[in-house]
């Protein structure tokens, strides 16, 4: 066996000291293996702490993903290892907050998706593009937030949503007709085409432009209320929370969706009553 087949194996055998001494003779931990898995993912599906413990600790990627999309922490969770999944958890978020403090240092005026904002956008039938060709929205998307439209409108008539993207939400928010249905939305060139689009023109829209952080002064509460934004961080969208027992009526529901990392179960999907 060469050392890349003793490192996958030792990862699935759970030998961690064979994996120290192999990371000590310098084998590289973020290979993938013939399936397109990381050794991480291996000792992750088997439930190895002490083995995730160190290959973490050495650099090994808790964002990879296999070819099917899953993390090492989705391994762990559908094979039921909840302290492995809580470890990779938490890896996560302290690698969503460090990337998170180190953004808001590199930005201007603190603001982290200030480059996002300045910059142009470009809108074909199926995608929201930022300057550099990364997705915003994708129309893919779409089954998800009628989800969350539906969770959000199921808690009163008077809804917000942060964030317009591609609209795809605020669509689905109109179907179920609400008294008033406030979006914020941050980028010029969305906002311009909100305006376009006719937006701004329906009798139960009101739409607020700027940063969701600039804009609270402006907002009420609200029955039912959505976040989704771009380019934003873990941080933001923690600060976001700190303002929802005000932002949201006694019974309200609010869901969010986010693309934070893809070994945080929070990804997406998640709606709470508050
Ligand atoms: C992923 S898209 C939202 C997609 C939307 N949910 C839909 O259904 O099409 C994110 C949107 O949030 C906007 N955005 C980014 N940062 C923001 C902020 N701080 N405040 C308000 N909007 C922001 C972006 O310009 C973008 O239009």
């Amino acid at each position: 066996m060469d050392e890349c087949e003793q490192l996958f194996a030792a990862a699935r055998g759970g030998d961690a000291d064979k994996l120290r001494a192999l990371i000590d003779s310098g084998v590289d931990v973020s290979l993938f293996d013939g399936e397109g898995l990381t050794p991480l993912m291996h000792a992750a599906k088997h439930g190895h702490a002490e083995v995730v413990k160190t290959l973490l600790e050495h650099g090994a990627p808790w964002n990879a993903l296999s070819p099917s999309n899953l993390s090492a922490g989705d391994f762990a969770l559908e094979a039921g290892h909840q302290e492995v999944f809580q470890i990779l958890l938490n890896a996560g978020i302290q690698a969503e907050l460090v990337l998170g403090t180190i953004a808001r240092k590199e930005s201007k005026n603190g603001v982290c998706n200030g480059d996002y904002l300045e910059d142009r956008v470009s809108f074909s039938e199926d995608k929201v593009m930022d300057a550099e060709s990364k997705a915003v929205m994708m129309a893919w998307e779409k089954p998800l937030m009628e989800a969350h439209a539906k969770a959000v409108c199921m808690g009163g008539s008077h809804i917000l949503n942060v964030g317009f993207g591609m609209g795809i939400v605020d669509t689905a928010i109109q179907q179920y007709s609400p008294t008033m249905h406030t979006i914020i939305e941050a980028h010029p060139d969305v906002y311009k085409r909100m305006i376009e689009t006719g937006w701004g023109d329906k009798n139960n829209v009101k739409i607020i432009f700027g940063r969701w952080q600039d804009v609270l002064p402006q907002l009420e509460s609200y029955d039912g209320i959505f976040f989704d934004t771009y380019g934003e961080y873990y941080e933001d969208l923690r600060d976001f929370h700190h303002h929802l027992p005000k932002l949201l009526k006694p019974g309200g529901i609010y869901s969010f969706f986010n693309g934070l990392c893809g070994d945080i179960q929070t990804q997406g999907d998640r709606s709470y009553e508050v």
